[in-house]
Parts: structure tokens; sequence; C-alpha cells
């Protein structure tokens, strides 16, 4: 039996690692997107996304903070659980956040086994190339999938001095190292954030496991945009690498408006809204 694609077909079982790591060999691209609730999860699991990752990054766009350093894994669980339960077919990631790894291989592997047990996600995912590369073989050696994350980490941003693009010049052969070190610890894929294009190409010719690029141009196996910017309802000034498709936060504040108004104006709620 050939396997099956990723999306477009029908919605017969979960994505599973090894059907990425098909996929490439295929040549077959795919999309990922955050997400960190039910609805959204629903949508993206029905629009044929294969993979969805319950990210960090709700520190900012769901629980308001400048930056990700604040957000726990206390925090990141019941998003976690609410991802999973609204899907059929998608593979959940769980991003590990800030503070949850960096001890050392024992932490790294009980954060991820909370991810597991308690969220209820079918990978992980951590920040760091060969600086984590323990942490990884210890998280895949317990048998949970590990996606990896090199290149712009945003956990490092104060270390890295802003929101940097990685790989320039001389620094390409760390971008490089970083990315063959989470493929040899035992990753099934690897987030590439802001890398120069070419970098980006080098890494996804040369591994074995699909590239996720964010900011990493168009020749990296998958693309991954943080919902609320594919969607248009973050507003303000969005990162270079973003696209918006949609103006959610346009179409929310016309619906608002107008709820408001007929309130005001005693048009809402109709006798078809009332019990008698
Ligand atoms: N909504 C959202 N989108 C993201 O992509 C995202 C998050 N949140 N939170 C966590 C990290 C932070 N990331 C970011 C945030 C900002 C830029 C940004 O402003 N980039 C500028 C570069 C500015 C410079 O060169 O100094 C750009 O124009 O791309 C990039 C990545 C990516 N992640
Ligand atoms: C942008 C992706 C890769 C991420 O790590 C996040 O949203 O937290
Ligand atoms: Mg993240």
């Amino acid at each position: 039996m050939s396997e099956p694609a990723l999306y477009g077909g029908p919605a017969t079982r979960r994505v599973r690692t090894r059907d990425l790591i098909a996929a490439k060999q295929r040549g077959e691209r795919w999309p990922m997107l955050t997400s960190y609730d039910q609805y959204t999860a629903a949508i993206f699991d029905q629009a044929g996304i294969p993979v969805l990752l319950v990210g960090d990054s709700a520190a900012n766009n769901v629980f308001g903070y400048e930056t990700t350093v604040p957000v726990t894994v206390d925090d990141l669980l019941p998003l976690v659980r609410a991802v999973v339960r609204a899907t059929k077919r998608t593979l959940v990631v769980g991003d590990m956040p800030f503070g949850s790894y960096e001890e050392g291989p024992t932490q790294a592997l009980r954060t991820a086994v909370r991810f597991m047990k308690e969220g209820g996600c079918h990978a992980v995912k951590l920040e760091g190339g060969r600086r984590v590369a323990e942490q990884i073989a210890a998280i895949t050696g317990a048998g949970i999938p590990v996606m990896g994350h090199v290149g712009f980490t945003p956990q490092s941003e104060h270390q890295i001095g802003g929101y940097r693009v990685q790989g320039r010049g001389d620094a390409a052969e760390d971008v490089v190292a970083d990315a063959h070190a989470v493929t040899e610890a035992g990753a099934f894929a690897v987030v590439l954030e802001m890398v120069t294009s070419e970098v980006a190409k080098r890494i996804t010719h040369d591994l074995p496991i699909p590239t996720v690029g964010i900011g990493a141009g168009p020749d990296t196996d998958a693309q991954v945009l943080v919902w609320q910017d594919m969607a248009g309802l973050r507003t303000g000034h969005a990162p270079r690498f973003v696209k918006r498709y949609a103006d959610m936060a346009g179409a929310l504040t016309e619906a608002t408006q107008k709820f408001a108004e007929e309130v005001r104006g005693g048009e809402f709620p109709g006798p078809e809204h009332a019990f008698h």
C-alpha cells in the first residue's frame, strides 16, 4: 500500500512522524500552523493541516506577554489538551517553554513526559541545536518524538539581542551544525526560524528529516506561521515573513460594532431570540 497523501485525501487517521519523513522523500511540501484552542484546532484539522503546534508563542498571542520567556508548562498544558481533543487527524506538537529543559536531559525528559501524559500531544519541540543535543537524545530515547528548532530561537532573544536573522556569512556554519546536531540526536523534523534562504535550502537538501521554515525562504519542506498572523487577527507591524490570508481583526471589529449598535438601538434581541 502506498503512503497516504498528507492532505487533500480523505481523513482516515492521525498523521504520524513517519508520514512526514515519507512526504519529504516524495518531495511533498506541507503547511503547519500554531493553535491554542478548540475552535481553531478543529478548523485547521478539517482544512487539512497535518501538523499543529501549541506554541510557547501563546505567551504573546494568548496571554499578552511581550516575549515567550514568562510562559510556563502549567500555562500551556490546558491549551495542548484542548487542541488534541478538538482534532482527529492532525499531529499535535507541544512546545516546551523557556526554563523547562535547559538544566539538562533529566529535566527535559521530565517535561516531555508531562506534555505526553498530561497534554496528550504526539510530539514535543524545544529550541536550540548543539547545546540541547543531549536533551533531544534523552527524550527520543524514551520514545517521544522531538521537533528541533534552530536559527532564531525566540526564548533566547535577550541573548541574541532582538529579532535577528541567523546564519549570515560565517554564522551559516553554526546554523548548519545545529541542524545536523538535532538530526543526529534523533529529531523527526526541525524548524528553521529566520535564517537566510540559501542556508535553509542547503540544510533542507542535506538532512533526511523535514525542515519547517518560518522566515527561511521557499525551499524548506514545510512552512509554519502563527495562526493569528496568517489570519490577520493580530494587527500592527508584522514580521517580514508573515503573509496575511484574511482580515479577521477587521471582520471581528465590524461584527462587534454592529452588535454594540443593535444593543444600544434596541434592535437586538429580536422576537426570535426571546422565550415566551
Ligand atoms: N504572533 C507571533 N508571530 C511570530 O512569528 C512569533 C510570535 N508571535 N511569538 C514568538 C516568536 C517571536 N517571533 C518574531 C517576532 C518578531 C519578529 C520581527 O519583528 N521581525 C522583524 C525583524 C526586525 C529586525 O530585523 O530587527 C521582521 O521584519 O521580520 C520576528 C520574529 C516569531 N514568533
Ligand atoms: C513559530 C513557531 C515555530 C513557534 O515556535 C511558536 O509559535 O512558538
Ligand atoms: Mg515556540
